[in-house]
This record gives structure tokens, C-alpha cells and sequence, in this order.
């Protein structure tokens, strides 16, 4: 048994100090390595971000290999309760004034119900999901496409992505056309203030155009007011209220009031869903099978236009994905290699004795526990060449899978009502190599512009590297 290491420094000064080493000095991987190095632990004392005293204390312990962090995954171990973000948490102004999910431990009464409401927005619009996505699709690589022939030598990617997101999952589980509503197509516009203000203290380095320490004086210094996006948050409420179907089972399946069933749904496809595929899940995709190269392109492009029916990709992809194993290999080790959401945070229900590759430590209950897996997920106890891109990582080897935590949970395992997994793991994964099987269908190769930032907008720290 042995003591954690490390240490949290003076008060308020040790936090700065960290918050200056995580955001600036030494970026949000080599904050973690080099702690790792200097203490010869993958588990040490550590402050958090937000470090500023009109924050909540920082301080905790990083858990950041393949055997300590997975107790941040049983939620028979520690409570989730306001840990979304860490020791912040967004003022309930942002959400109506309701707990969102996102927020409630698994004891929390509204869990299950809020979860299972979840589950339910996806099962009762599945059928919905792949069409809508396909002409989404097309909408934005048709639009890509005129970018190019107006004599620009590249696209840029990302508004239309942005757009490609928001468009399917409003038609699909809104049953509305956005562009046809008073939103029209700024519907990202709104999302990405109120999400960037929201979450504005955990944003990592350099998120704003604004130089270093100015970001940090205007974002940093203690939570922005939702003052700031209530008119965005209001068009987007008037938007969701559109979403009848979806309201009234909120309403008559689950108990909720109109009121709350909007704002629920909204944080669930405004934030869980659309800033998870657009600051993410679409642009990281679309970078690192750029990364890969032509050679890699065709042979993944040659899987897939064997495999599913070209001229009705939709309708042919379920029948097809048992003979795309590198398709799945790739999806998931961009979500190994580049996770899209790297950290997740818990507070031991107890003391516990927590295990690390080479040592055991006792944690005392109620402590801030934190993983980052830029580090787990290229644990070299697990993976071989870890910060290798090596899309056919997976095939022919389904095991390893359990070490992929991309959705705050084993990617063997599906989410419950009762875990803290991702509602939207399978979800979100079929989309995915939808994606991918649309992109190949589409083209037979692509380049990325030698300047190209696609894998920089929002939590990127590997653009660094
Ligand atoms: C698009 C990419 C997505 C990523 C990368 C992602 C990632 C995550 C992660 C890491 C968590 C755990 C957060 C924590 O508590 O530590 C989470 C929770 C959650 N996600 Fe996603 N997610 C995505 C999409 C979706 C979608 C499409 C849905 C739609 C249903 C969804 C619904 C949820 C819900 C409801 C929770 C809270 C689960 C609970 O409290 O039990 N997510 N997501
Ligand atoms: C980043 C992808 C979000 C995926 C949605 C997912 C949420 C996961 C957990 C935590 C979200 C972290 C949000 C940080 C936003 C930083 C915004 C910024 O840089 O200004 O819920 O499903």
C-alpha cells in the first residue's frame, strides 16, 4: 500500500501553477506525462482546471492507466454527481433551471427515468437516422464540392459538418427541418455559444481567438453568466418545442412536464449529441482517415463498396456490416487513438484501495478522482505502439475492444440505466461508420489541405503533437 504521490502546492498558488502548466506551458497530454515521469506513478495528486479561487477546490487524483481508471466506471464504486466536468459544474441557468442527466448520480431517483427517456428518443426515430443522415450527407460534401469549383483549392469543413450534424439529428428526433423554421440554418451558431460559455472554465488552451493569458482573464476567472446565450438558449427552446411527438412522451411515458421535457431534450440532442459529433466524432474522422493516406483509403473504400449497395447505402448497411471488419477496426481506434471527451471524474462512494499497473493506494471517500485518456487509451501495457494510428488494430482481435473507454464505459459493454455510459454509445458508433461507409461510397480518395486545423475546433489536444 502506498501513499498517493505528488502534491497540490500552496494554496491558490499550487492551482495556478498547474492551471498554467495544463493550459499553456505544457499543453493537456504533457501536463499528464511529465507528472507521470517525475513521480514514477500513473496515479498522483493533482489540481484540476477550473484552478481559480471563484471555482469550487480543485484538487483531486489522476488515474491515467488501463488498470485504476476503470473504477471511474462503476458506479457501484464512485458517485457521479455533478462530475460531468469535473470539480465545476454549470449553473442550472443554463439548462431552464432543471438537473440535467448528465449531472445526476445513478442513486439519483430522475436517473433512470431521464436515461431510459434517452434510450427511448433513440429507439422511437431509429429508422429515421441513417436517410436523414445521408441526405445531410450530401448536402454538405455537395456544398464542399462548390466551395471547390468557386477556385478555392480547399473546403473548409467544419461549419458544414457543424451544419451536416444539427440537420439529421433535428430531422430525425425534432420530425422538423430547421432551415424551414425561424432557426433556419443558425442552429449551430446558438449551440456554439451557449455550449462555449457554458463550458467555457474547462475549455482546454487557446479555444478562443483571444492571445493566452487574455483567454484565461476573460474565461477563466469564474464562471460567464448565462445571461450571455439566454437569447440563443430561447431560440433554441422555441425550436425544440417544436418536437411534439417526443414531448408528449416525455410528458405521458415519463412523467415530465412539457417545460422540463424541452429543456431535457434539448441538453440531450443540443449538447450530448450534437457537440459530440460535431466538435468531434465527424471532424476527427474525416482528419485521421485523411492522416492515412490514399493507399489505406482505397483498401478501406474497397471494403465497403464490395460490401453494401452503392446506390442505396442506407438501405444495404446492416446487411453489409458483418463484411466491413476494417471499417469497425478503424472507427474504433480513431476513438482509441484521438478519444473524443477525455476526461471522466468520480468521487469514491467510500475509502477504497485503488490498483495501478505497479502499486496500490488507499483513496480516501469523496475525493476528486480524474482520467484523462489521451493517456489510458495508449496505455503501452495494453496497446502495442500505442501512439500509433493502426486502423486494422482491432480486426480479427474484438478483445481489446474492452480497453477502448471512449463512451465512459467498456466498448464490449452497452449502456444501462443504471451505469453512467453513454446513452448514446451504439448510437453514436453506427453513425460513425455510416459515416465513413457515405464518404467512401462517395469518393474513392480525399486530401486534407497541408493547413488543415479540421482536428483543432474544440479539444484537440493531439493537434499539438
Ligand atoms: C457524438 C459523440 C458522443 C460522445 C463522444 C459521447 C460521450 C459521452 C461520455 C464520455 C459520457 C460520460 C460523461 C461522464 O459522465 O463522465 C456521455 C454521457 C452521456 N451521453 Fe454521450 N456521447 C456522444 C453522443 C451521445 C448521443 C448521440 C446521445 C444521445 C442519446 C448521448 C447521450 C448521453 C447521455 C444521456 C449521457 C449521460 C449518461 C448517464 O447519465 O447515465 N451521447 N457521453
Ligand atoms: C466534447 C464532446 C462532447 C460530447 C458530448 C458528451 C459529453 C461528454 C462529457 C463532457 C463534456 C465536456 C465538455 C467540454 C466542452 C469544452 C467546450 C469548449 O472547448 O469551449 O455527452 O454525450
Amino acid at each position: 500500500m502506498k501513499e498517493v504521490p505528488g502534491s497540490y502546492g500552496l494554496p491558490v498558488v499550487g492551482a495556478q501553477k498547474d492551471n498554467l502548466d495544463f493550459l499553456h506551458l505544457q499543453g493537456e497530454v504533457e501536463f499528464f506525462k511529465s507528472r507521470v515521469a517525475r513521480y514514477n506513478s500513473t496515479v498522483f495528486k493533482v489540481n484540476f482546471i477550473p484552478g481559480n479561487p471563484a471555482f469550487p477546490d480543485p484538487r483531486g487524483i489522476a488515474l491515467l492507466d488501463q488498470s485504476s481508471f476503470p473504477v471511474l466506471l462503476d458506479s457501484s464504486k464512485v458517485d457521479k454527481t455533478n462530475v460531468f466536468t469535473g470539480s465545476y459544474k454549470a449553473s442550472d441557468d443554463f439548462t431552464g433551471g432543471y438537473r440535467v442527466l448528465s449531472y445526476l448520480d445513478t442513486t439519483d431517483p430522475k436517473h433512470a427515468t431521464l436515461k431510459n427517456f434517452a434510450f427511448e428518443v433513440l429507439k422511437r426515430n431509429g429508422r429515421k437516422f441513417l436517410p436523414e443522415f445521408q441526405s445531410a450527407f450530401h448536402a454538405a460534401f455537395d456544398a464542399a464540392e462548390s466551395e471547390l469549383s468557386s477556385g478555392k483549392n480547399k473546403a473548409d469543413m467544419a461549419p458544414l459538418l457543424n451544419q451536416l450534424a444539427f440537420q439529421f439529428l433535428a430531422k430525425s428526433i425534432v420530425n422538423v427541418d430547421p432551415l424551414t423554421t425561424m432557426l433556419a440554418d443558425q442552429g449551430p451558431t446558438h449551440l456554439l455559444r451557449w455550449i462555449g460559455i457554458q463550458f467555457a472554465p474547462v475549455a482546454p488552451g487557446n479555444s478562443t481567438p483571444l492571445p493566452g493569458f487574455a483567454e484565461d482573464v476573460v474565461i477563466r476567472t469564474a464562471p460567464l453568466p448565462f445571461l450571455l446565450v439566454k437569447a440563443d438558449y430561447d431560440k433554441l427552446c422555441e425550436f425544440f418545442q417544436l418536437a411534439a411527438e417526443m414531448l408528449d412522451m416525455g410528458e405521458k411515458e415519463f412523467g415530465l412536464s412539457r417545460e422540463e421535457a424541452v429543456h431535457q431534450l434539448l441538453f440531450l440532442v443540443g449538447m450530448n449529441s450534437w457537440f459530440g459529433f460535431s466538435a468531434r466524432v465527424l471532424p476527427n474522422l474525416l482528419y485521421r482517415v485523411g492522416t492515412l493516406g490514399a493507399e489505406f483509403q482505397k483498401r478501406l473504400g474497397d471494403e465497403i463498396r464490395a460490401a453494401i449497395d452503392v446506390g442505396d447505402p442506407a438501405g444495404s448497411f446492416y446487411g453489409a456490416l458483418e463484411k466491413m471488419p476494417l471499417l469497425k477496426s478503424t472507427v474504433l481506434e480513431v476513438f482509441r487513438f484521438d478519444p473524443p471527451v477525455l476526461y471522466q471524474y468520480g468521487r469514491p462512494r467510500e475509502d477504497m484501495v485503488v490498483e495501478s499497473h505497479d502499486a496500490k493506494f488507499v483513496i480516501k471517500k469523496g475525493q476528486l478522482l480524474g482520467g484523462s485518456q489521451a493517456l489510458v487509451c495508449r496505455d503501452p501495457k495494453v496497446f502495442e505502439e500505442p501512439d500509433q494510428l493502426i486502423p486494422d488494430r482491432f480486426v480479427g482481435k474484438e478483445e481489446l475492444q474492452a480497453n477502448v473507454f471512449w463512451s465512459n464505459g467498456r466498448n464490449t459493454k452497452s449502456p444501462t440505466a443504471d451505469d453512467k455510459q453513454c446513452a448514446g454509445k451504439n448510437f453514436v458508433e453506427t453513425i460513425a461508420r455510416f459515416y465513413l461507409v457515405q464518404l467512401f461510397a462517395r469518393y474513392k480518395t480525399f486530401e486534407l489541405s497541408e493547413d488543415s486545423t479540421l482536428n483543432t475546433p474544440f479539444l484537440k489536444p493531439f493537434a499539438r503533437n
